[in-house]
C-alpha cells in the first residue's frame, strides 16, 4: 500500500481517502511562459517527432532480457496503448521463434506500425518481407572499426548491397529504412554518399546510430543538420547511453531536423542501453507539453516501466526520470515552502501529467516549519504559526538524533498539540526524552540505505502534497 494511504488511515481519523490539497494557491505549471520552449527553427522537429520503440529489438539485447511470446505480446500491446508510433522487433532471421513472434505481433492489429530490424543482406530481407511487417529497418556498419573487424566489407559493397536490399523491400510495398551503424566514427564523406544514394532510390528514412555512445549533443546537431541538407527523406536517430548523453542527443537531433527517435522502456539495450522512453517524455514534455500530452498516454508510463522491469528482473532506479521514487519528493525546508506555495518553483514537470503524486518530505533535520504547518493542516489540528515553528524546532532536534518516519512526526505533532491544549508537558515521542543518549539505538534502528534505494514508492516520511 502506498505510504500516504497508510499514513492517512492511521493519523487523520477524519475518513478522508486522501490528504487535502495543501493550498489553493498553486501557480500554473510552465505552459504559457515557458523559458525552455524550443528555439524557433523551421528545421526543428521538437514539436512533431515520432517514436520508434525498440524494447522488443534493442531491449532484447539487454543482458537480462528474455521475452517469451506471451511477454512480447503483452509488451507490444502496452507500447501500442501508450501511443508509440512504431514498434521495432528483433530480426526474424535471428531465430525461428523470433520469426514466429514477429508474425504473431503483426497479426495483433495494433495501431502502431510494426517494423523489424535486419542486417543489410538479401537473406534477411527475404525472410523479413514474409512476416507481415509494415516496414523493414536495414542496418550496416560503416565505420572502419566495423568494416574491418565486424563484417569485413568495403563501401562499394555497402552501396551495392544496400541498393539491392532496398529495391527488394520496396517492391513489397512496405516501408524501408537504411541506417549506418557506428555513424559517429564513420567518415562523413562515406556517410553522406551512402545516404544520398539510398535517398535517391526512395527509402522512407535514413538512420544515424551512435552505436558506442560516443557522440555529444553538439556533434549530433552538426551531423543531423548536415544530413538534413543532403537527403529529403525522414531521419531516424539512435543513441546509446554510455556517456550519459542519450536523451540530450535525441533532443538535439530533433532540433537539427531528425524526425524519428529510437527508444526503449527504461533504456534497456546493449550494454547500458539507449534513450529511455520515459526520459524522452520528460525532456519533450518540457519542450512541448501540448504535443506530448495529446499524443501519448503518459499515465501509462509507470505501468509500462513496471511491466518491462519485472520482465527483465530489474528495479526501477531511485532516480529514474518521472517514476523514480524520489522524482517528485521535495525535502529541504526552502524547497518545501516554495513548492507548497507554487509547485512551479522547484518543478519543471507536473507529476499530475503522468498520474504521479508530489510529496513533501517533512521528517528530517532539513524540514522547515511551512512543511510542518501543512502537515498540521492535513491532520486537522489547530496550531498558530508560532506553535508550528516551535513544534518544528523540536522535530528537528529529534531528527538530529535518528531517522524519523511519518508516524514519528505525526506522533510528535499530536503530542505537542495535546500538550499546548491541556497544559501538559508529556514527552513528545515515546522513548526519546533526551535526544543525545539515543544516538546509537537510533542508528541501529535505521533502515539500511540499500533497502531504501530499492523502493519504487516514496518513502514513509514523505507526505502527499497536492
Ligand atoms: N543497435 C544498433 C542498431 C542501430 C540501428 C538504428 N535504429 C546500433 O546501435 O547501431
Ligand atoms: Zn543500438
Amino acid at each position: 500500500m502506498p505510504p500516504t494511504e497508510s499514513v492517512n488511515g492511521s493519523s487523520s481519523g477524519n475518513g478522508k481517502k486522501n490528504f487535502q490539497p495543501v493550498s489553493g494557491r498553486h501557480g500554473p505549471h510552465l505552459n504559457s511562459r515557458n523559458p525552455y520552449q524550443p528555439v524557433p527553427d523551421f528545421l526543428s522537429n521538437v514539436n512533431s517527432f515520432k517514436i520508434i520503440e525498440s524494447t522488443l529489438r534493442e531491449g532484447e539485447q539487454f543482458a537480462n532480457a528474455f521475452f517469451d511470446t506471451a511477454k512480447k505480446i503483452e509488451i507490444a500491446k502496452a507500447l501500442d496503448d501508450f501511443g508509440v508510433d512504431y514498434i521495432e522487433l528483433t530480426s526474424p532471421a535471428a531465430s525461428e521463434q523470433s520469426r514466429l513472434d514477429c508474425e504473431a505481433i503483426c497479426k495483433l492489429g495494433l495501431k502502431a506500425k510494426i517494423l523489424t530490424h535486419i542486417r543489410c543482406h538479401m537473406d534477411d530481407a527475404r525472410i523479413a518481407v514474409q512476416t507481415g511487417v509494415d516496414g523493414v529497418d536495414v542496418v550496416i556498419g560503416t565505420s572502419s572499426f566495423l568494416r574491418e573487424h565486424s563484417h569485413g566489407k568495403d563501401m562499394d559493397y555497402i552501396h551495392k548491397t544496400a541498393i539491392e536490399v532496398i529495391e527488394f523491400v520496396k517492391s513489397h510495398e512496405i516501408e524501408i529504412r537504411f541506417s549506418s551503424e557506428d555513424s559517429f566514427r564513420s567518415e562523413l564523406v562515406d556517410l553522406l554518399s551512402i545516404y544520398r544514394t539510398v535517398d535517391q532510390i526512395g527509402v522512407n528514412r535514413v538512420g544515424i546510430a551512435d552505436t558506442v555512445g560516443c557522440a555529444s549533443p553538439r556533434q549530433v546537431y552538426d551531423l543531423v543538420r548536415t544530413l538534413r541538407g543532403v537527403v529529403s527523406c525522414d531521419i531516424e536517430t539512435h543513441f546509446h547511453n554510455d556517456t550519459g548523453c542519450a536523451v540530450a542527443n535525441a533532443y538535439c537531433a530533433l532540433e537539427a531536423g531528425a524526425t524519428h527517435i529510437d527508444t526503449s522502456v527504461l533504456g534497456i539495450g546493449e550494454r547500458n542501453g539507449i534513450t529511455p522512453l520515459g526520459g524522452l517524455m520528460a525532456r519533450m514534455i518540457v519542450a512541448d507539453r501540448e504535443y506530448v500530452t495529446s499524443k501519448y498516454k503518459l499515465h501509462k508510463l509507470r505501468d509500462l516501466e513496471n511491466l518491462v522491469a519485472e520482465a527483465v528482473e530489474v528495479n526501477i532506479p531511485f532516480n529514474n526520470y518521472i517514476t523514480g521514487f524520489c522524482a517528485f519528493t521535495h525535502k529541504a525546508g526552502i524547497h518545501a515552502k516554495a513548492i507548497l506555495a507554487n509547485p512551479s518553483t522547484y518543478e519543471i514537470i507536473n507529476p499530475a501529467d503522468f498520474g504521479i503524486t508530489r510529496y513533501v518530505h517533512f521528517a528530517s533535520r532539513l524540514t522547515g516549519w511551512n512543511a510542518i504547518k501543512s502537515r498540521v493542516e492535513q491532520l486537522d489540528l489547530d496550531m498558530t504559526d508560532a506553535q508550528c515553528k516551535e513544534c518544528t524546532a523540536k522535530i528537528k532536534l529529534l531528527a538530529d538524533v535518528r531517522p524519523l518516519n511519518v508516524d514519528d512526526v505525526d506522533s510528535i505533532i499530536r503530542q505537542y498539540h495535546f500538550n499546548i491544549k491541556t497544559g501538559n508537558d508529556q514527552p513528545l515521542l515515546k522513548g526519546i526524552e533526551h535526544p543525545a543518549p539515543g544516538i546509537q539505538e537510533a542508528a541501529d534502528a535505521g533502515e539500511p540505505a540499500a533497502k531504501k534505494l530499492r523502493r519504487t514508492e516514496p518513502d514513509q516520511d514523505a507526505a502527499k502534497c497536492c
